[in-house]
C-alpha cells in the first residue's frame, strides 16, 4: 500500500509539500477574506497576549527588586503599587486571553467547515467514493474525513498559532534577557539547537507509529460497524465467537501498536525530561556570578529566569510537540494521498484508456473487452450488441459469469477494458442493483430517491405503491414521513418492490434490472414487469429465472469462458 512506504517517516519537503496542498486551498478560496480576517484577528491577539507576558515579567522582576531592598529601606508601598498594576493588568489580560482562544476555535471551525465539504464533494464526485473502494489504496475514507479533517484544521491552526507566538517571544524576550547577560542568550540557544536535533533523531519512527495507529483505530471502529450492519445474519450464524475473534484481533493491533507508540515515546521522554530539568538551573548559573560581582540587581535574576524560560519554550518547540507533531504528520500523510485519490485529475486519468462511453439515443455496445478491476480476469470479449427502444434484453450465464459486471460497465462503474459503449444520459437511465438499497430516511425518501427535492403528492405516491402492491405499506408505518431503518424492518421481496416503486416513479427511458425481483413470487413478478412495459420503459434484466425471459426480446447468454451468445428470446427459450 502506497501509505505505507518509507517515505511517510519523515519530516521532509514531501511532507511539506503535502501540507501545503492541503492548507493553501482554504487561504485562497471564496472563503479567504472571512479566513484572513479571523486570522488577521488572531495574530493581533497573540501579539497583545505576548506583550502582556513581557509586562508581566518586567513588574515581577521590579517586585523582586523591591522586596530584596525592603530590609535596608523599610519600603513597601513600591511592592503594593506593582501588586495593583499586576491586578490592574490581569483585568485587561483576561478578555484578550478567552477572545484569543474563542477566535482561534472559531476559525479552525471555519477551515474544518470548508475542506470537510470540499472533501465530501469530491467523495462524491464523479463517483470517486466507489472507485477509491475498489482500488482498496485508501483504507477507511470515513475516518479521514470525520477525524483526520478536523485534527488537520485544528491542529495546523494550533501550530501556527504557537510558533507565531513563538517568534514574537523570541523578538521580545531576547532583548530582555541580552540585556541582562549576553553569555546566557548564547548558552540557551546552543542548548536548544542540540536539544532539537537529539530529539528529532530520537523520535524518528513516531511519525510511522502514528500512521498505523490512526489506520488500526479505525479498522477497530470498522469491525464494529460492520457488526452492527450484519446483526442479523450473524445472530442467524450464531457467528459470535467468531466476530469477537475478529474484533479481538483487530483491537489487539490497535493496542500492539499502541503499546509501541508509548515505548517509543518513553524512549524519547528519557532525554526531554532531563533535558527540561537541567535548563531550570541555567538561568542561575549563568547570572547568580553577575550578581554575586555586583554587576546587576537581583531581581534580574528572576526576570532573567523568566525570559530564559519563554525564550527556551520558544526556542524548544519542536521538542515540547515532537508527539503531537509526529501525530499531525501521520494525518497529513493520510488526508495528503486521499485528496490525491479523490482529486478530478487522477479520476479522470484512470478511465482515458480504458472502455468509452458516448451519450446516444439507444444503447449499444461496440466490441467491447471487459476485465475485472484489478485486471486480472476476462469477462467478456468483444462483445457487440444493440438494443432499440422498446426491446428488452435479458442476460443469462452461470453465477460469476460476469453478468453485473456487464451491468456496471454499461452503467461506467468498471471501464477496464477495451471497446465502446453508446448509451443515454445516466440521468435516463435507472439501476436496480442485486441487493435492494435502502436509503436513510422516511418513506418519501424511499420513493424519490435520489431526487429529494423533487415534489410527488401523496396521491401519486400511493398509486404508485398501489402498482407494486405495497399499498397498505404507509399506513402500516405511520406514514410517508417516518423514519425507519428500512433494510431491517421490510422483507427482501418488500424492499424489491419498493426498488421497483422508485423506478416507476422516476420513469426512466432505461431500467437496468440485476435480479431486482429474484425475491419475488411469480405473480408478483409478472405484474412488476406487465407495469414496465405498460409504461414503455425499456429494460434489460439479469437473472436465472427461466419466468423472466417471456418479458425480454433478446437473451444474451455468458457463456463465463469471455465467449457469448445473442438469441431471440423465443430461439433461447425453444432450445
Ligand atoms: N471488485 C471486483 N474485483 C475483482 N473481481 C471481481 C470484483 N467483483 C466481482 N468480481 C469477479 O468478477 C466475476 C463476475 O462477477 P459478477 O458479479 O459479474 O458475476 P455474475 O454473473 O453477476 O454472478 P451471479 O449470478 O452470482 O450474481 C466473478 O468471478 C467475481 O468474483
Amino acid at each position: 500500500m502506497r501509505d505505507t512506504t518509507g517515505t511517510l517517516n519523515r519530516f521532509d519537503r514531501q511532507l511539506w509539500k503535502k501540507f501545503w496542498k492541503l492548507a493553501k486551498p482554504y487561504w485562497f478560496s471564496e472563503q479567504k477574506w472571512k479566513a484572513r480576517r479571523l486570522l488577521l484577528n488572531l495574530v493581533v491577539l497573540t501579539v497583545l497576549v505576548n506583550g502582556i507576558n513581557v509586562g508581566i515579567s518586567f513588574i515581577f522582576r521590579n517586585i523582586d527588586t523591591s522586596l530584596a531592598r525592603f530590609p535596608n529601606t523599610g519600603d513597601s508601598s513600591t511592592f503594593w503599587r506593582l501588586i495593583a498594576l499586576y491586578a490592574g493588568l490581569l483585568v485587561i489580560a483576561t478578555p484578550i486571553v478567552v477572545l484569543f482562544d474563542f477566535v482561534r476555535e472559531k476559525l479552525g471551525l471555519h477551515w474544518r467547515e470548508w475542506l470537510t465539504n470540499r472533501f465530501l464533494e469530491r467523495y462524491l464526485y464523479n463517483r470517486a467514493y466507489y472507485q477509491i473502494n475498489l482500488d482498496a489504496k485508501i483504507d477507511n475514507p470515513d475516518q479521514r474525513i470525520a477525524d483526520d479533517v478536523r485534527a488537520f484544521s485544528r491542529t495546523s491552526l494550533s501550530f501556527l498559532l504557537v510558533i507565531l507566538s513563538s517568534v514574537i517571544t523570541l523578538i521580545s524576550f531576547t532583548g530582555v534577557l541580552l540585556s541582562i547577560s549576553v553569555a546566557l542568550s548564547m548558552t540557551l540557544i546552543a542548548y536548544a539547537i542540540v536539544g532539537t536535533v537529539i530529539t528529532a533523531w530520537l523520535g524518528r519512527r513516531l511519525i510511522g507509529i502514528n500512521f498505523n495507529q490512526l489506520k488500526r483505530e479505525a479498522d477497530f471502529r470498522y469491525g464494529l460497524v460492520h457488526v452492527r450492519d450484519n446483526a442479523e445474519a450473524i445472530a442467524f450464524y450464531q457467528g459470535e465467537v467468531a466476530e469477537l475473534a475478529q474484533l479481538r484481533k483487530r483491537f489487539g493491533d490497535a493496542l500492539r501498536n499502541f503499546d509501541l507508540l508509548i515505548r517509543w515515546e518513553r524512549n524519547l521522554g528519557f532525554f526531554t525530561s532531563s533535558y527540561n530539568f537541567l535548563v531550570r538551573a541555567l538561568p542561575y548559573l549563568v547570572v547568580a556570578p553577575i550578581y554575586f560581582a555586583g554587576q546587576t540587581d537581583f531581581g534580574a535574576i528572576t526576570q532573567a529566569a523568566i525570559a530564559f524560560d519563554q525564550i527556551f519554550r520558544a526556542l524548544s518547540l519542536v521538542i515540547s510537540q515532537f508527539e503531537v507533531l509526529t501525530a499531525f504528520a501521520a494525518g497529513v500523510n493520510r488526508l495528503g494521498s486521499f485528496a490525491e485519490a479523490v482529486e478530478p485529475t487522477a479520476l479522470a486519468q484512470r478511465k482515458s484508456t480504458t472502455i468509452t462511453t458516448t451519450k446516444d439515443e439507444q444503447l449499444a455496445l461496440d466490441r467491447v473487452t471487459l476485465l475485472t478491476p484489478n485486471y486480472q480476469r476476462t469477462l467478456v470479449n468483444n462483445l457487440s450488441l444493440k438494443l432499440n427502444l422498446g426491446e428488452g434484453l435479458a442476460i443469462v450465464g452461470h453465477s460469476g459469469s460476469g453478468k453485473s459486471s456487464l451491468l456496471r460497465a454499461i452503467a461506467g462503474l468498471w471501464n477496464t477494458g477495451l471497446g465502446h459503449i453508446a448509451r443515454p444520459v445516466l440521468g435516463e437511465m435507472l439501476f436496480l442493483p442485486q441487493r435492494p438499497y435502502m436509503v436513510l430516511g422516511s418513506l418519501r425518501d424511499q420513493l424519490l430517491y435520489p431526487h429529494r427535492d423533487c415534489s410527488s403528492d401523496e396521491a401519486q405516491l400511493n398509486r404508485v405503491l398501489e402498482q407494486v402492491n405495497l399499498a397498505e405499506l404507509p399506513e402500516r408505518v405511520g406514514g410517508f414521513d417516518v423514519e425507519l431503518d428500512w433494510a431491517n424492518t421490510l422483507s427482501l421481496g418488500e424492499q424489491q418492490r419498493l426498488a421497483f416503486a422508485r423506478l416507476l416513479l422516476a420513469q426512466p427511458r432505461y431500467a437496468i434490472l440485476d435480479e431486482a425481483t429474484s425475491a419475488l413470487d411469480l405473480d408478483n413478478e409478472q405484474h412488476l414487469y406487465q407495469q414496465l412495459q405498460e409504461m414503455k420503459i425499456a429494460f434489460i434484466s439479469v437473472g436465472h429465472r427461466m419466468s423472466l425471459l417471456q418479458y425480454h426480446h433478446y437473451v444474451l447468454k455468458l457463456e463465463g469462458n469471455t465467449h457469448w451468445q445473442l438469441l431471440l428470446a423465443q430461439t433461447y427459450d425453444a432450445a
